[in-house]
């Protein structure tokens, strides 16, 4: 858990997580990717955990742990350990080869879990203090994909926590099985944006998001997360709460919590912490923007599973909308269990905790 005082709210990297089951095509998406002139202040981990020696055609010629590639971009082999190739990447103006880069893309290997990977980079002190995670990206094989989710536990966590869901070999599969592949991802995770890798529309900007691609852009993620919102009748009495349903899946589910008035940061943050563990394993992401008292500027907060990222200070809100607004998505039929906790909490919360006396 991340707890940030007031006045700590630091401006952190963006990084993306790239994952896949073994042979889903992440390598080639990757190499895809970094074609674009916008990516080339990019790091690039690829984190194997030791396991297959690395063929990948832009680092055949490894001569060291960091390499700078043709385009500017950087490649550092992770191995087993993840922290140290943070460290190494975060070198950078220590030594006149390594530049200064403006995001991250970490590719695991086939067999991680995504939520492993993502806890290490935030236990790492580097990684948990300067790194903010974008986009999970997931690579799904049109091919081989419906068995891979089948059998395999990784598979379907890949596909799960993605934020962007590719489906890659397309071309070599019958149109059938890839309407019954998008079909079960749509089963598995409703809330990721699913593209063939092949489709013409799929540009990088439909990847990552325009805070990743240029620092200088506003981050509008949240317009992302809470899209397609419908109203649910609001149950309890405070006017400061509600709680949107916008999407339920057979494994699936989503809803945004909204407060109207600015949030005390500490409680809020404890109450995350406590929402982590009510819900454990059936809690997948929550992402969302804060209004904290004492505070002009929004706050984001980003949870994967049990880990909660350090949160953010925007530099402004994106429009005049300033309510607090938090989407959580998980397994399982928890959104009247959720309402009820989000209207515990504001009502402890913005109550007055010393009240006069006739
Ligand atoms: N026809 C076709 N081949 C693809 C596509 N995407 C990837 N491939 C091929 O699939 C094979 C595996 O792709 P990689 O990018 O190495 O897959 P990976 O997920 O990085 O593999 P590992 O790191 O071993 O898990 C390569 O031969 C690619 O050329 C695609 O969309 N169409």
């Amino acid at each position: 858990m991340v707890w940030a005082p007031e006045g700590h709210f630091d401006r952190h990297l963006p990084f993306s997580l790239l994952t896949g089951f073994l042979g889903s095509g992440k390598t080639t998406l990757l190499n895809w990717v970094l074609q674009n002139p916008s990516l080339s202040d990019t790091a690039v981990a690829i984190n194997e955990f030791g396991s297959i020696p690395l063929d990948h055609n832009f680092v055949e010629a490894a001569p060291d742990d960091v390499i700078v590639l043709a385009n500017g971009c950087m490649c550092c082999f992770a191995g087993d350990d993840l922290g140290a190739a943070l460290a190494r990447i975060f070198r950078h103006g220590e030594r006149d080869d390594i530049p200064r880069f403006k995001r991250l893309i970490i590719e695991t290997s086939g067999l991680a879990d995504p939520e492993f990977v993502l806890q290490a980079i935030l236990d790492n002190p580097l990684g948990g203090r300067f790194l903010w995670l974008d986009q999970v990206v997931t690579t799904v094989d049109a091919v081989h994909g419906l068995q891979q989710l089948e059998r395999h536990r990784e598979a379907r966590k890949q596909a799960r926590l993605a934020d962007r869901l590719i489906i890659t070999k397309a071309d070599l599969a019958e149109k059938e099985d890839v309407h019954a592949l998008q079909e079960t991802l749509r089963t598995i995770n409703g809330n990721a944006t699913q593209w063939l890798r092949k489709d013409p529309a799929l540009s990088i900007d439909r990847i990552f998001s325009p805070f990743f691609l240029n620092e200088d852009q506003y981050p509008s993620m949240l317009s992302e997360w809470t899209r397609g919102v419908r109203p649910l009748p609001v149950t309890c009495d405070n006017q400061n709460a509600h709680v949107h349903h916008h999407s339920h899946t057979a494994e699936a589910a989503s809803a945004t919590l909204i407060a109207d008035a600015p949030l005390d940061w500490r409680q809020l943050h404890l109450w995350l912490g406590r929402m982590q563990r009510a819900f454990g394993e059936n809690l997948l992401r929550v992402k969302g923007i804060v209004n904290v008292e004492g505070s002009a500027e929004p706050i984001v907060v980003h949870a994967v599973q049990s880990t909660l990222h350090v949160p953010v200070a925007l530099k402004a809100w994106p429009d005049a909308d300033r309510r607090t607004r938090i989407v959580f998505m998980f397994t399982g039929e928890f959104t009247e269990t959720l309402q009820a906790h989000w209207a515990t909490f504001l009502s402890e919360t913005l109550k007055p905790v010393f009240t006069e006396q006739p």
